[in-house]
Parts: structure tokens; C-alpha cells; sequence
């Protein structure tokens, strides 16, 4: 008699497949999850479909059997062919993305968990970290974990109240009620275009099988009452839903309006999450009692029981690009995955990248319009500012006709937006006597000045120092001087323009919690707030009738850098904010600052036509057979010994593969050559799109033997040049 055997993916870094017998009376199916002995060691793995992965040949004799199978839902077979697409298109191991399946082991536990909440005795010993740790705490709920995350403290100091009697221990059990959201509950009277957009949608959600839509619709016309109609037909047909936002924090006027609709909230699944949230969050969905999930990126792979439609809300957000791990773009995955799944996805933005739009054009794509505004309100005037023939001040920021337009705006008891998109006070510290300027230790960057915290901070690692009394080169006292306008300096200039003025900052700095964001519209509503000011945080979403003038501080940032998506980028985000502008009765107007009016991105912002931009841009992608037209990969080699990194980028690069339509660019050290201490090169591929890039990917660098200390990193599709 033949042992049946099994192939099993195991989560050991580059181990791949191996096989295992399968015990007696033990019943295995591609997607269960197993433990398996390796060496002397046991480990956790999933069972495959075996005909799919290469095994390595051991007699079926010699194999060793499986340890146990673990009490999981398996991996569905729609799922398990997204993993292999996104292992296999963006030259990932498999294993690494079937983690992000089941994120944690942490899901292998027991149903039941125990959480600790403030409630017992005052602790006879208040140390200040306690007490401190107690004041964050209030009356929050969770793990060991959860709370040192919350309070800021290192977990024996936790424990320590634990033990202490001062936190109480509470029984969790991992499956708590869900409320159903009720389709029926209050729908909302759609105007003609929307109606016509929503019942195409919901007819594919009905009808079942793939579908992909583009839904494109300006700025206020009412796309989330038209997406809600197709998680209405998904909830009808007794399926499920996926919403995935770009950035979780911001969701507050989101969940607000979904409960008006749906008569309660959605399952929300993002990183902040408590371990007993998430585990919940988890089984719900998997056993299918969750019926409307709000997630993250990372809420793709979440396992659905039965999901009918995916929205991607903002679709052309860049925030949908994960740039750590395993490097994809949720957007194209939502659309696999609703392939796999045989189900509707619906890609809602006013903005498209040109890449959505090459599908909408192509056809792949079903392409819905909303041409107008929602309620007869009309779309914002917008001007641009020559910076050049309007110069703002010596050391101000706002030209005059900014200046007149927001003073006219406040006189007439209305708000004001104005847009910056960077974090902090000043960009670069520089000393004025020897000429140093502040830089990161770790990374090729300046450090970049937060007056309201009173230090300088690293964007890229997060690095923060005080703010020096002397330079740091020289050491002379009082010659560091803050160079060009963050955000917190654009404040300080309208509290001395405007001082009666309620100003706002909304940057990821003060709106770092869904609570702040709710409070943030709660006081702009209430016209508590005059003037908003704002790096990309406030580009989304946002819905305030009674404000009616935007201004761009700087339009011309994003174009500086000059990579491949620098236009189309500036035109989104210009685009986005603008149409913040006059969303109520009152008519909204939008200067744009810029030292380049005549550039065909401006144009097309004043025109408010982007069609002849986009119509440029794309012709300029198809010559250069840039995405989508042609492929793109760039494969980032870093070590912290910078000598390792370049031997082994230049191993690389010698080894590039000949092939009609390929062209390798580089090694060469990354424009950010140092990031969190670790040095980079890039090489930049380029391939025409009848090319297997992703093959050849991987035969190339599996025939480079690369050291320990160096990290190579595919990026297929990339976002970053950096
Ligand atoms: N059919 C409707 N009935 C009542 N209110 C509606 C309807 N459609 C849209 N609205 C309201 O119009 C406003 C704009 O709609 P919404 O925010 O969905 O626009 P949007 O297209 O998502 O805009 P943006 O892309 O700028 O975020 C919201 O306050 C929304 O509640
Ligand atoms: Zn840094």
C-alpha cells in the first residue's frame, strides 16, 4: 500500500515546498494548515495543491509525516490562486504571502484570550512611568501587548500592574456578536447618473461572475451613495463586502455615513487593531458572519467566505503601494482577487491613474461617469498664482492675491483651506556661518524642523533629536537658520496675518487617531474652524459645505522630483483638493501657487479639462514604453557594509540577462543612498510587455549568490525611484 503524501508550503524563509506522508486517520486538503517536523524541530506550514509547486524527489518511503492539523478554516481555493498570482507576478515567496493570509500565529491560539483593564487597587508603589502609564490608559481594554502600545511603556510596567492588582483581568472570547448591516435600512434617493452607475454595479453583484468597473466621478459627485448600492446587492444576495480605504485613520466621516445607510458599522481590519479585535475581526470573516469589511491594504487577503464586491475608494491613492515585504499594489490585487473570486470590483475615484484608465479605455475596465456634482453644486473656479509676477513677501510663503482671497473669505464668515504637502515647520536647518546642513544619521536626508515638539525629525526613519542650541559643525551659537515652509510655518504666517483667526493643522502629526479625525470634523462643521491647513491628509475625502476657498501653497513640489508618475501625481492631488472647494450652496474658488503656470499640468488644473494632460502624458508613456505599455522593475540590493551592497549590485548587474526588449539600468547608488543605516544601489528594468519580466526576474537573481548581509528587494511595477 502507497502512503499518501502531501506538499507543504512551511514558513521558513526559502525552504519552499516539502513533502510529508500523511498519517493514518488523518483527513488533509490543500489550503489546511499543519505543523510539520523539520530536523528537529517542529513548524507551522500549509498544505498545497500538489500538482501546482515543484517538490524536491524523496521516495515516498522516506518521507516523514505530518505532525498534526490545526483548528483553521483552510485557505480557499480563490485565495490560494491569488497567492500564487501575487508570489508570482511580484517575485515573492510564496510563503511570505500566504503570512499575509494568516498574518499571525497568534491566530493558532485559543478562542478564548485575556485582556486587562484599570479597575483594582491603586498600585502601593506610583512610580511616575505608572502613573503616566495609567493617565494613557484610562479606562481602554486589552492584552499585555495592546497596552504597552497604548501607554508608551515598556511592557514590564504593564505586568508590573498586573501583578500590582491596579489592571484587572477580563475573559474574551474570540467570537462576539456582529451586527449585520441592513441593505434596506435607509437608501438614499440618487439623482439620474447615479442611479444609472449604481444599478450596472449592483446588476454584477447580482448576477455574479468577474467584473471590473471604473467609476469615475468628479469631485462631490456622489460616488460612496453609488458604491454603497452595490454593498447593498452583495448584503441582498447573502455575500459579502470589502471596502479598502487608502488610509484607515481618516475613515471617521466614512463609518458615519455607512451606519446612516446601513443602520450600523462595518468590520473595520487594520494593523491598530487589539489582538482580540483582530481575531474576532478574523474568524467573523472567515466563517462569513462579518458582512461588510473596512480595511487597509492588508485587508485583501483576508480570508472571505463568500465575497461578492470590492470597492477601492480613492483608487489612484499611491498609499495603495506597500513598500515594505512582500512590494504589491492593493488596487491590482483587489482586481485579481475578484477575478479569482468570480465577483464585482469597483475601482471609485476622481482622479484614475493613467494605468486604470489605459483599462478603461481598452475595455477591460466597464467605465462609468459622474459627470457632475452631487445636488446641482457646481464645480470650484481655479486660478493659478504666478509666483513670479505676484512674490510673496521676504520670508512669507502666501502671495498677495492668496492673502486678499483668504481675508475676503473670513470677512464673509467662510473657511479656508491651504495646502502644503509637508510635515513640520521647515524642510532644512542650516547654518548660517560655515554653511552645514542638518542631516540624518542614518539616511540621505535633512532632518526636518518640528517647532511645535521642539525637535528635528527624520521623515524617512523616523529618527528625532532636539533642536541643537549651536551648530552641530561649527558650534557657533544662534546662526541655525530654518529653511522654506512646512506646514507649522505656514500656521505661524496666518496667525500673524489673520490673528483672530481659528486655525486647524491636519497633518499626520495632530490627526493621528480616528478620534481626532472625528474631532477635527465635528469642530470644522461647527465652524469652530476658519482656516484648514494641511499636507495630503486633508486632500481625501473631507465633505465641508461652508468651505469655499483652497490655496496651494507650493503646486510645484511634486514635479521637482521628476519621475515617471510626477505630473500625473501633481494633477491628482491638486485635483483632490481643489475639489474640497464649494461642495455646499456656496460656490468654491482654488488658487494654485506655482512658478510654472504655462505647464501643461497647471493648464489642464485651471481648465478644469485633465484631458488633453492625460492625453500628453500617455502618448509620452507609449513612446517611451513606460507602465502600462511596458514593464518596470527595480530591484533595490542594501547592506549596512557599503561595500557589500556595491559588490553585490555590480554581481547583479553582470549578470543581467540578454534578451530583445530588455534593458537593465544601473547598478548605481539610490538617490536616497542611505536609508535607516543601511547603503543602496538600485537597478531600474525595463521590458517591453510580450516579455515574461517576472521568469526572467527570477532566474536571473536565483543565479547570484548574494551574502548574508545583503538584502536584495524586488519592486515589480515600482512607485518609489528613490
Ligand atoms: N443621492 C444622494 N442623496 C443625498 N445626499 C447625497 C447623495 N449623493 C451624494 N450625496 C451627498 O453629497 C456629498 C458628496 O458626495 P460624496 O462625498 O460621496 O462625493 P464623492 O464623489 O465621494 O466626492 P470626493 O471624490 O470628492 O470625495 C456628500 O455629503 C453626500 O452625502
Ligand atoms: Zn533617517
Amino acid at each position: 500500500m502507497t502512503t499518501a503524501s502531501v506538499r507543504v508550503v512551511v514558513f521558513q524563509h526559502g525552504l519552499g515546498a516539502l513533502d510529508y506522508a500523511v498519517p493514518p486517520g488523518l483527513d488533509l486538503g490543500p489550503g489546511d494548515a499543519v505543523t510539520v517536523p523539520l530536523g528537529p524541530r517542529t513548524i507551522t506550514g500549509v498544505v498545497w495543491d500538489a500538482g501546482r509547486l515543484h517538490g524536491r524527489d524523496v521516495e515516498p518511503k522516506r518521507l516523514r509525516p505530518v505532525a498534526a492539523r490545526l483548528d483553521l478554516p483552510p485557505i480557499a481555493e480563490p485565495l490560494r490562486r491569488l497567492c500564487e498570482w501575487v508570489a508570482d507576478y511580484y517575485v515573492a515567496p510564496l510563503a511570505g504571502v500566504i503570512r499575509m493570509v494568516w498574518p499571525s500565529v497568534a491566530f493558532l491560539g485559543d478562542r478564548e484570550t485575556t485582556e486587562y483593564r484599570a479597575g483594582g487597587d491603586a498600585p502601593t508603589r506610583l512610580t511616575p512611568e505608572r502613573a503616566r502609564a495609567l493617565e494613557k490608559l484610562a479606562d481602554r481594554q486589552g492584552s499585555v501587548r495592546d497596552l504597552t502600545r497604548i501607554a508608551g511603556v515598556s511592557d514590564a510596567v504593564i505586568r508590573g500592574l498586573v501583578k500590582a492588582g491596579t489592571l484587572l483581568p477580563v475573559v474574551v472570547g474570540a467570537d462576539r456578536p456582529i451586527a449585520v448591516p441592513d441593505p434596506g435600512f435607509a437608501p438614499p434617493l440618487l439623482e439620474a447618473a447615479q442611479a444609472a452607475a449604481a444599478g450596472s454595479i449592483a446588476d454584477a453583484v447580482t448576477a455574479g461572475g468577474f467584473a471590473p468597473f471604473l467609476l469615475e466621478g468628479v469631485t462631490g459627485s456622489g460616488k460612496t451613495e453609488v458604491y454603497f448600492e452595490a454593498v447593498a446587492a452583495a448584503l441582498r444576495s447573502g455575500g459579502q463586502a470589502l471596502v479598502l480605504v487608502p488610509e484607515i485613520a481618516l475613515t471617521a466621516p466614512w463609518l458615519a455615513r455607512f451606519a446612516a445607510r446601513f443602520g450600523c458599522a462595518p468590520v473595520s481590519w487594520h494593523s491598530d487593531l487589539k489582538a482580540s479585535e483582530r481575531r474576532a475581526a478574523w474568524s467573523a470573516i472567515a466563517d462569513g458572519r462579518a458582512r461588510v469589511v473596512v480595511g487597509a491594504r492588508s485587508a485583501l487577503f483576508l480570508p472571505f467566505k463568500d465575497l461578492r464586491v470590492t470597492i477601492v475608494d480613492e483608487a489612484h491613492e499611491t498609499s495603495f503601494k506597500q513598500e515594505e515585504g512582500v512590494h504589491y499594489h492593493a488596487r491590482d490585487v483587489a482586481v485579481m482577487r475578484a477575478r479569482e473570486e468570480a465577483a464585482t470590483v469597483v475601482l471609485a475615484t476622481a482622479t484614475p491613474a493613467i494605468e486604470t484608465q489605459v483599462q478603461a479605455a481598452r475595455g477591460t475596465y466597464r467605465h462609468l461617469l459622474l459627470p457632475a456634482r452631487f445636488g446641482g453644486a457646481r464645480m470650484p473656479d481655479i486660478a493659478a498664482v504666478d509666483l513670479r509676477r505676484f512674490p510673496p513677501a521676504r520670508g512669507h510663503w502666501l502671495s498677495p492675491p492668496l492673502v486678499a482671497a483668504v481675508t475676503a473669505t473670513l470677512e464673509k464668515g467662510e473657511q479656508a483651506l491651504l495646502f502644503l504637502n509637508r510635515r513640520g515647520y521647515a524642510p532644512l536647518t542650516l547654518c548660517r556661518t560655515c554653511g552645514e546642513r542638518i542631516q540624518c544619521p542614518n539616511c540621505t536626508a535633512w532632518m526636518v524642523e518640528h517647532r511645535l515638539s521642539r525637535r528635528l525629525a527624520c521623515h524617512h526613519c523616523g529618527h528625532v533629536t532636539p533642536v541643537p542650541p549651536a551648530c552641530p559643525a561649527c558650534g557657533d551659537a544662534d546662526s541655525l537658520v530654518a529653511c522654506g515652509p512646512g506646514v507649522e510655518r505656514i500656521a505661524e504666517e496666518v496667525g500673524r496675518l489673520w490673528p483672530a483667526a481659528h486655525v486647524a493643522l491636519v497633518t499626520s502629526d495632530t490627526i493621528n487617531s480616528p478620534a481626532r479625525a472625528a474631532a477635527l470634523v465635528a469642530a470644522v462643521e461647527a465652524r469652530e474652524i476658519d482656516v484648514l491647513i494641511g499636507t495630503q491628509m486633508v486632500t481625501k475625502g473631507y465633505h465641508f459645505p461652508e468651505l469655499t476657498l483652497v490655496g496651494v501653497v507650493d503646486a510645484d513640489l511634486g514635479l521637482s522630483g521628476g519621475d515617471l508618475r510626477a505630473g500625473e501625481r501633481t494633477f491628482q492631488q491638486v485635483a483632490q483638493v481643489a475639489g474640497r472647494a464649494g461642495r455646499g450652496a456656496k460656490p468654491g474658488r482654488v488658487l494654485i501657487q506655482t512658478h510654472q503656470p504655462q505647464a501643461r499640468v497647471m493648464q489642464a488644473l485651471v481648465a478644469g479639462d485633465p484631458r488633453a494632460f492625460y492625453a500628453a502624458e500617455t502618448e509620452t508613456r507609449r513612446d517611451l514604453g513606460l507602465p502600462p505599455f511596458g514593464r518596470l522593475a527595480a530591484i533595490i540590493v542594501s547592506s549596512e557594509d557599503a561595500g557589500a551592497a556595491l559588490a553585490a549590485a555590480r554581481a547583479i548587474g553582470a549578470a543581467a540577462p540578454a534578451a530583445e526588449g530588455l534593458s537593465v539600468l544601473g547598478p548605481a547608488a539610490a538617490p536616497l543612498a542611505m536609508l535607516r543605516g543601511r547603503h543602496r544601489q538600485r537597478l531600474l528594468v525595463q521590458a517591453t510587455r510580450t516579455l515574461a519580466l517576472q521568469r526572467i526576474l527570477r532566474d536571473w537573481l536565483g543565479s547570484v549568490p548574494v551574502p548574508g548581509n545583503v538584502r536584495v528587494v524586488v519592486d515589480v511595477d515600482p512607485y518609489s525611484f528613490v
